[in-house]
């Protein structure tokens, strides 16, 4: 039996949950899992519901008598196969920790994605990517021909289907039109626990300030540089005798784990972005159950 699984945002007010509800009964669908927030500052609504269909409605027959639902309470919303995996591109630059965490995740089930292809402006990870069986785009990034190399990009976007762009240590600025074509829909990591020490070399300047918690956010692109609605974070302490070489080793884990965790929430659809935040459902029962053991 298909999972599906419906995601609603709308203006909060009564009777919404009830009306979700009611229809998928009608529809003979059986919810089996459910979580809404209800933004009390901005009367925003927020909703996720997995749920199987038990009485043979299809995706676009619940899809089709849903719309009469969302009409009503001036609804956005996706209805997905929960079984299909999100198209995604993977992008990076030199440092390649959270490429290598994101590919063995996937290799063993743990992140249930179908990655279309990885984009790099250089070519240290092309071997490894192509042994991967994954297309690899080389896309050389200069300051004279970036809009040439947004453009690129697009077409390898738009021709693999990419749903999902991540920024996995890739270290070039993207245009403020490209961030508003794809808005939403790419993630990056910075290594550090914004909105401390945003843009280039954050260890840099955790180092210089003394801080003893460095840390790594993953968040959605905008055109502000690192302020995008943050998805994840999470730290690491160090001490006095670090320097911020020693910052670099200490951040990779916690680079990967959180940009991992982003991820799997997006790819499950648990994410949603409300203004400069993210509102981030947690896991459904059984959503880690993909990994192959061994
Ligand atoms: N429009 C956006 N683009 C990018 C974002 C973002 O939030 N909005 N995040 C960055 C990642 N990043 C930190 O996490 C970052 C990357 C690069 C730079 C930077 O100064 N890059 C220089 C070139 C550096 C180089 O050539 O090695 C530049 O682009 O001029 C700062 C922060 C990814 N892009």
């Amino acid at each position: 039996m298909s999972q599906y699984i419906l995601t609603v945002s709308c203006m909060s007010t009564r009777g919404i949950v009830a009306a979700i509800s009611g229809y998928l009964a009608e529809k003979g669908c059986n919810i089996i899992d459910s979580s809404q927030f209800d933004d009390l500052q901005n009367t925003k609504f927020f909703m996720r519901v997995t749920f199987v269909s038990e009485d043979g409605a299809t995706q676009a027959e619940i899809r089709e008598g849903f719309e009469k639902v969302a009409k009503q309470f001036e609804m956005s919303f996706e209805l997905v196969d929960a079984s299909r995996p999100m198209k995604v591109i993977l992008m990076v630059s030199r440092f390649g920790h959270c490429l290598n965490d994101l590919l063995y995740r996937w290799r063993i089930g743990a992140l249930p994605i179908d990655i279309v292809g990885v984009v790099s402006n250089h070519h240290d990870y092309q071997k490894q990517v192509v042994n991967h069986d994954i297309p690899f785009h080389h896309i050389t990034v200069t300051k004279a021909n970036k809009p040439q190399a947004e453009a690129r990009l697009m077409e390898v976007v738009e021709q693999s289907g990419a749903e999902l762009v991540v920024l996995a240590r890739y270290m070039q600025i993207l245009s403020d039109a490209l961030c508003q074509k794809m808005s939403g829909r790419i993630i990056n990591i910075h290594h550090s626990f914004l909105p401390s020490f945003k843009g280039a070399n954050p260890y840099k300047q955790a180092y210089e300030r003394g801080v003893k918690l460095i840390g790594a956010t993953a968040h959605y692109v905008t055109a502000d540089l690192d302020e995008g609605p943050i998805i994840e974070q999470d730290t690491v302490r160090i001490t006095h005798a670090q320097s911020a070489e020693d910052y670099v080793s200490l951040g990779r884990d916690v680079e990967a784990q959180v940009l991992a965790r982003a991820i799997h929430a997006h790819i499950h659809h648990r994410t949603f972005i409300n203004g400069n935040r993210t509102v981030v459902f947690p896991a459904s029962p059984g959503s880690y159950a993909s990994e192959r053991m061994g």
